[in-house]
Formats: structure tokens, sequence, C-alpha cells
């Protein structure tokens, strides 16, 4: 088959058409497939036949194409660094509803499997079994399995520092065999509480979308989606009690919501069309301050402004008295227009205020931070205190020292700890974060911080050249995909480095970058490399897989390699 006529193929399926490069030719289409769905990478179809070095992808959207250009240009991806190209010889702007009558196929499809599996899993698939997958096993077993997970992970760096390294080159590994890299000193678990193990998310984001009454009516419902679109999986489902991660307040305002988007004139946003208005809001809020920010998302085309503005009107005066009647405080309503096919929130196209404020505070370790909507914070508040106890115990700061707080959000790790040392410096990618650490600086009056905005990759070198003092700790806190290669090799390049902390929020991906900092010194890693000395979990995330790895490197002196 040409390049070209398996292009056409895939193009029947999407919209957006993409090749990626540097694919292994003995991997399979199918193999490739679980490898991206791990990343969290959206796309609707591969094209991979063995022997070829590359594989056809098609996404939904350009955003989908982007997020995965990203995931690619951070990280290998079963040990290799893909690239992605656009597709030659493809017309572009393909008729969107063809793709919508493909969907439309795939959805009949998965329904009908619903039906044929009355009594099995999928019918029975809950809106807390999304939110919360692990409810069925007791604290004790979730925490076994995610200490299983963890030693898998550091035993993965040692295995795949063993492949990449020269028998001998890296004395301390010798002994390891196929054994973690380091020590699980312990991994810390939430006491049983509302806001620590129970109802603990701070941050909720919920879907405006359709159930179906058992006629196939749908009705407008702000809850979670009960499975991912590209499968076919188009219901949302209210949020509940059994939602035992979503806040309280959370699941409060969004059936105060559900209510009034029933009534509205405005419909919920149909993935499948595109059509429709209301599509997602997030809510935020502080544990100790009981402050509430409220974010929604909107699709606008084809809508009078003069409708908009009533509805949304509508909406916060509704949303706010009925809070009040609940006992529940609302602090600001921000509004996020949306056109776009993804679902994700943008980060760089600020809402509007329709009510109160664009921020809310937390607080943690006795320092009060302003959040901004679309700031980054930690979503389990009293985990998060439990996690800076960990990075101060394993840090070893003095008032000599100098942090590098990279990929420092609104500044929190940063800020608990300058009280400590001599000076920090933070790095920040999203600008309203930046902006509020500036804010959170000056209110909790800390004066030896600089927080630089920007990526790491580009403001790494600008961000050592301020460092005043020789004793540097970097602290790197990156969002899933972890570190760019780049700042790996930075790093290993400025001696003054000799510590490192590293928390990982996804510890599958934390491995390449563990084994940039480990690996000996070659061309392209130039500093002596790091050896990773203790590691401590945090269960930030009760009752789902997921859980906070904190790994601290020591620089290794030339002659104890
Ligand atoms: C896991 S959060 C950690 C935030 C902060 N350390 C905290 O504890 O609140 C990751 C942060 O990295 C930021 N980020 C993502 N990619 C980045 C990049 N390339 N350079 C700098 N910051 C980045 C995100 O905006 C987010 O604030």
């Amino acid at each position: 088959m040409s390049e070209s006529s398996l292009i056409d193929s895939v193009q029947d399926t999407a919209v957006v058409e993409w090749v990626i490069r540097n694919v292994p030719t003995w991997l399979n289409k199918k193999d490739l497939a679980k490898a991206l769905e791990r990343e969290g990478i959206h796309f609707v179809c591969l094209k991979k036949l063995h022997g070829w070095d590359y594989s056809f992808i098609s996404f939904c959207s350009e955003e989908d194409a982007k997020e995965a250009k990203l995931v690619f240009a951070n990280q290998k991806i079963k040990g290799f660094q893909f690239e992605l190209e656009q597709a030659r010889n493809v017309n572009k702007k393909r008729k969107h509803t063809e793709y919508l009558q493909k969907v439309d196929e795939r959805i009949k499809q998965v329904k009908y499997s619903m039906i044929k599996e009355e009594s099995g899993n999928i019918l029975k698939r809950s809106v807390a079994d999304v939110v919360a997958p692990w409810r069925h096993y007791s604290y004790a077993e979730q925490i076994r399995r995610k200490r299983s997970a963890i030693l898998a992970v550091l035993a993965k760096v040692t295995s795949s520092l063993k492949s990449q390294t020269e028998s001998g080159s890296l004395t301390w590994l010798k002994s390891l065999k196929k054994r973690p890299c380091c020590n699980l000193e312990s991994l810390i678990d939430m006491p049983e509480e509302e806001g620590a193990r129970l109802f603990y998310r701070n941050k909720n984001e919920f879907t405006i979308g359709f159930s179906y009454k058992d006629d196939g009516t749908p009705i407008e419902t702000v809850g979670f989606a009960l499975g991912l679109f590209r499968e076919g999986e188009i219901r949302v489902d209210s949020v509940n009690d059994e939602c035992v991660t979503t806040s309280k307040r959370a699941i409060a305002i969004a059936n105060i919501l559900e209510v009034f988007i029933r009534s509205s004139q405005l419909r919920a946003y149909d993935k499948r069309t595109h059509k429709g208005f209301w599509r997602q809001v997030i809510v935020r809020e502080g544990f100790r301050t009981k402050e509430v920010l409220v974010l929604l998302q909107v699709q606008t085309e084809g809508f009078e402004r003069n409708l908009i503005d009533e509805e949304t009107r509508r909406m916060v005066d509704f949303l706010v008295s009925s809070c009040q009647s609940n006992e529940l405080e609302v602090h600001g309503v921000v509004l996020q227009e949306h056109n776009g096919v993804s679902n994700f929130i943008p980060t760089d196209k600020s809402p509007c205020t329709l009510f109160g404020q664009t921020y809310f505070h937390e607080k943690l370790m006795d320092l009060t931070f302003r959040i901004g909507s679309l700031s980054f914070f930690q979503t389990n508040t009293f985990a998060a205190e439990r996690l800076l106890d960990v990075i101060l115990e394993l840090g070893e700061l003095t008032s000599h020292s100098t942090v590098l707080d990279l990929c420092c959000g609104t500044g929190t790790i940063g800020m608990c700890l300058a009280s400590k040392v001599a000076q920090v410096i933070g790095i920040e990618l999203v600008e309203e974060a930046v902006n509020d650490a500036k804010v959170n600086m000056e209110r909790n009056n800390i004066q030896n911080m600089t927080v630089l905005a920007g990526k790491v990759e580009d403001k790494l070198k600008a961000a050592i050249h301020l460092c005043r003092s020789s004793q540097i700790v970097a602290i790197a806190d990156p969002p899933r995909a972890g570190l760019h290669p780049s700042v790996i090799k930075t790093l290993r390049n400025v001696v003054k480095i000799k510590r490192l902390i590293y928390i990982s929020c996804n510890p599958a991906n934390f491995v390449g970058n563990a084994v940039g900092l480990c690996r000996p010194k070659s061309n392209a890693f130039r500093g002596e490399p790091f050896r990773p000395i203790r590691a401590i979990g945090v269960d930030m995330f009760p009752y789902t897989e997921h859980v906070e790895l904190v790994t601290l490197f020591h620089r290794i002196e030339s002659d104890t390699k």
C-alpha cells in the first residue's frame, strides 16, 4: 500500500493527521497504542505495519496533537525519542461531518456491546468507579499496592541504568542486581478524615453533558464522564457522596448547577456535534479558608451575546443564592469561553469574572497562598503539608543553601522553605501562577525568593546565574510528563548542585529522568552523575492508583562512583 493511500484510509476517520517518526520497526500497532495511552495521549487511530519506522496517527483536534508533541519532546517512549510531523498529501480541511459519522458509528457499536453485556461490568460502572476506582479496596490494601508499584519503579531505574551502562561503570549499581535503586523508607498514609483520606480534592473538574433515561431521552447532567469519548462512551453521570475523592462542597455545587442547567435556555455541549453551550465546571476551594472559586467553561459559537449574558447572569444568581441557602459561600465565579474541540482548559486564555474574585486562598504551613483559577495547587491540602515535611527532611537545608524550585506553580514549596535557607529561585511556565507567586511572596513577607516566568528548559541557566551560594539544592516538581531531557543535562552540568529532590506524581515517567541523572558521564551528559539515596512516598490520592514519590539524589564525587 502506498503512503498516500494509507494516509487516505487514516484520513477517513479523523480530522487531524500526523506521522510519528523514530518508531522501532518491530513495535506493533497494539503495543504502540498501549504505550501512547499510558502517557495520556488522546488519538483516534493508528496505522503501523511491521517493518515501518513510522506510524500514522490521527487526532480529534490540533490541541490533542500539540499535547502529544509535548509528551514526545519531554520523554522517550519505549526507549525511543518519537517525533511528530504533519502527514504529507493530506487535505487537512477534511469535512468534519465525515468524522462525526464515524464517531456515531463507534458509539452505536459500543452501546450495542453494553446492551449485550447487561450483567457484566460496563453497565455497572458507576460515577464513583470513575473518580475513586480503588474504593472497594481497604486502605491497607491500597497502601500495599502503591508500595509495590513504587518498588517496581525504583527497580526499573536499576534495570534501565544497567541496560544502558557498561558493566562496572557505576560502582554503586553493581551490588543491586534487580533490586530497587534506593531504599523506599516509607509511604506516608492519610488519616481517615474528611479532607485527608476522604472527600479530599480541593480541585474538582466536572463534565457538563448528558445522561440518558431508559427510553433514550437525554437529560442535562453535571458530573463525570463514565468513560472515554474516543472509545464511544458519551454518558455523564451526576456526582454523589459515593465519590469519596470529591469534596463535599464541590458535590453540592455540581448538583446545584445541574438543577440550573436543566432549566437553562442554553443546552449542554454535545461532544459529537460540537453544539451546545455549557461544557465544564471546575470547583476549587481552600479547605482551611473555606473560600470557593467556580470556573465555568462554555462554547459560544452561534449564540447571541445578549442570550449568553442573560443566561450566565441567571446562572450566577441561582448558584450564589442556592449556595447561601445551603450554608455554602461562593467567593468567585469566572467564565472561560472555549470553542475548540479538545476539552482541556487552556492556561493561556484568561477567564472573565462574572462574580466576586478570580482567585481563592489556601493556607499551608502557616502561610497563605492566593491561587488563580488557572494556577496549579496541590489537590490534597492535608497531604501537601506531609509532602513539605518530607522535602524538609530530605533537603538537609542550611542557612547557606540556595533552593532552585523548578516548576514552582504559585510558589508553595519554595516559600515554605524560604525561612530555612539563604535564597530561593523558582521557575514556572504559567503566567497567572507566576503573578500569584509574586503576590504570595509579598503577602507572606518573603524577601529572599525570586520567580522567573517561562519554561524550565529556557530559564534554568538564567536561574543558576542568580544563585549566590555554592550549596544549591534543586527541587523538581514537574508535571506528569517529567522534565525535558535538556533540563536533566543542564542539572548534570552544574557542579554546584550537589543534591536534588525529585517529586514525581507519575512515577512511571520518573524512570527516564532518573536514568538521565544517574547514567555515567558521556558527551551528552557531561557532569558527574547523581545517585538515588532515599525515597519516600506520600499517598496524596487515596482511593486511586496514583501516588507521589519523592526521591533524594546526591551527586557522586568522582572517586567514589
Ligand atoms: C506538579 S505542578 C507543581 C507546582 C508546585 N511545585 C506546587 O507544589 O504547587 C507542576 C507545575 O509545573 C508547571 N510547568 C509545566 N511545564 C513546565 C515547564 N516546561 N517549565 C516550567 N514550569 C512548567 C505547571 O504549570 C505546574 O505549575
